[in-house]
């Protein structure tokens, strides 16, 4: 953030992009004209601070523990982003054990004293893992899995289990079996989903960063309805070993982060091979952390010579006017950033949605199997075994499930198969060929993360159809396996406080680097612009 340049009639003239105010007390709105900072602005990097507050003795990794719990043990009644936490004793505990590593001149970690939510379908030993199903409630995993294990290893402390859609499958967190999580700057709206707990404890600042998983979307969606950033990665860029299989060709383990520097340096964490997951990929890790460099006026054209593409398909009927507005301003300021911009066709775009909803739910039907009440999964009593695996299934899953295991199936039934699943393999094909195509002539590609800013809460609960419509912008990068960033580039004016609109940048496989770059410098002179919504200032506790 340029404070230096906050208040010249020029930034303001460039507002269109970000005309919000920063008062925690006033309403924002696109027409305020004078911005009021009433705070001082995030650091880019949490992460970062944290360690250089530890090293340097400002505060001890339980000071900065029980600041954060306290904002959370506050919020988190309103909010419901959490299906489980541990109590403070058990969290603190781990504090301590860093603050006596840094008083005996031992270096805790890069992480150490980051507070970090896990989605819950990401397996932890010390806590339960339900997928957000009641068919594993209760479950504790025996082990960790690969991403938590390595955040863990670098000094940071899992704050808890954040809500989801039951197994990944949904958009908004209401088809979670245990509650329904809010969204911070609105909670008479969702936070999007599947990922939607994740994404919440970030916004509202409960946690540092935090870990999703995106199938189709479930991380960057939700990053977008909660003013967040939000990144999946290439698919085999992050061990899948411990994320419980919705559609395992494109699953992938994403993160969460205010900022885009800690969401790198949370993805330079757990990224890179592990021998427990033969599709994880053997190729390097670059050092994002050398791509976060700080960028002192736009005049310098700091992304000169970067060629954008802006997906045309992306910004045309079916998407909301306020979204469309935020995109193109935000295609503009990659403009002044010196970057070319030109619109792109991606003429496969529209099959996406049809080939992922084939493709996903047919793989869920093969993969959700081993909840038959005797490999995984509650037990009903019976005296014979198919009213038992009947049983246990009736009860322990949701209706978006079992609707999914049954289209799932039938997709793939003999009579089916070339008609669906394997015409949605070769579409599959096509997609990835077109981002091909259109990646040899861009540098990157942009479109909105989503069509829509937070539906309201119930708003298309009983419509599956129009809540698959709201995957459009996402569901393509899962097919074709390619990395995306999505970050906060403006609001529409609705609910309290305005509503977060989310941009998404599209990069070449295994390119996480130069959208790290990019989104870094896009974000440092997005002037003007602070998405914290109003619930983290509720209750004084300073942020
Ligand atoms: N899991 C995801 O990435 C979300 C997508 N809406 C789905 O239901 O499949």
């Amino acid at each position: 953030m340029l404070l230096s340049t906050l208040h010249t009639p020029r930034t303001l003239s460039r507002l269109s992009l970000t005309r919000h105010s920063h008062s925690y007390t006033s309403r924002a709105s696109l027409t305020d004209q004078t911005p009021t900072l009433t705070t001082s602005p995030p650091p880019h990097s949490e992460i970062l601070s944290t360690r250089q507050t530890l090293l340097s003795r400002h505060a001890s990794a339980v000071d900065l523990a029980l600041s954060r719990l306290a904002r959370l043990r506050l919020t988190e009644p309103r909010l419901r982003a959490f299906l489980h936490l541990p109590d403070d004793d058990t969290l603190l505990s781990q504090a301590r054990r860093l603050d006596a590593l840094i008083a005996a001149g031992d270096d805790p970690g890069p992480l150490a004293g980051v507070l970090v939510g896990v989605k819950d379908n990401i397996c932890t030993k010390d806590m339960p893992s339900t997928g957000g199903s009641r068919v594993l409630a209760g479950y504790r995993p025996p082990f960790d899995a690969t991403a938590v294990k390595r955040v863990r290893e670098l000094g940071a402390i899992v704050v808890g289990k954040t809500n989801m859609d039951e197994f990944g499958m949904g958009s908004t967190t209401e088809a979670s079996a245990f509650q329904v999580t809010a969204n911070p700057w609105d909670e008479s709206r969702v936070p999007g989903g599947s990922s939607g707990g994740s994404a919440a404890a970030v916004s509202a600042r409960q946690c540092v960063v935090s870990l999703g998983s995106d199938t189709g979307g479930s991380v960057r969606q939700p990053a977008s309805f909660c003013g967040v950033v939000g990144l999946k990665p290439t698919y085999g860029r992050v061990s899948r070993f411990g994320l419980m299989a919705y559609a395992s060709s494109l699953d992938t383990i994403g993160c969460f982060g205010s900022s885009v520097a800690d969401t790198g340096i949370l993805l330079h964490a757990i990224a890179g091979h592990d021998r427990f997951d033969a599709t994880s990929s053997k190729q390097d890790v670059p050092d994002f952390q050398s791509q976060f460099v700080s960028v002192s006026s736009l005049e310098s054209k700091p992304l000169k010579g970067l060629r954008v593409g802006l997906i045309r398909e992306t910004i045309d009927k079916g998407v909301d006017a306020g979204v469309i507005s935020a995109i193109r301003a935000a295609a503009m300021h990659f403009e002044e950033l010196g970057c070319s911009v030109n619109e792109v066709s991606l003429p496969s775009f529209s099959l996406g949605l049809p080939a992922y909803y084939i493709l996903a739910v047919s793989e869920s039907s093969s993969n959700l199997s081993r909840y038959d009440g005797i490999r995984y999964g509650n037990q009903v009593y019976a005296d014979e075994l198919d009213s038992l695996y009947g049983g246990s299934r009736a009860e322990g899953f949701g209706s978006e499930v079992k609707m999914r295991i049954l289209m799932g199936t039938y997709a793939l039934s003999a009579g089916y198969y070339d008609a669906y699943y394997k015409r949605a393999q070769q579409v599959r094909t096509i997609i990835r060929n077109s981002f091909k195509e259109a990646l040899s002539q861009n540098d990157i590609l942009i479109s909105p993360a989503a069509p829509s800013v937070a539906y309201k809460i119930g708003e298309k609960k009983n419509d599956p159809l129009a809540m698959y419509a709201g995957d459009i912008m996402t569901v393509n990068v899962n097919l074709a396996g390619l990395p995306a960033l999505v970050l906060p580039c403006g609001f529409v004016e609705d609910g309290p406080a305005g509503l977060p609109v989310g941009l998404q940048m599209i990069g070449a496989a295994f390119n996480e680097g130069e959208l790290l770059r990019v989104g870094h410098i896009f974000e440092q002179t997005l002037e003007n612009c602070r998405f914290v919504p109003p619930i983290v200032a509720d209750g004084d506790i300073a942020f």
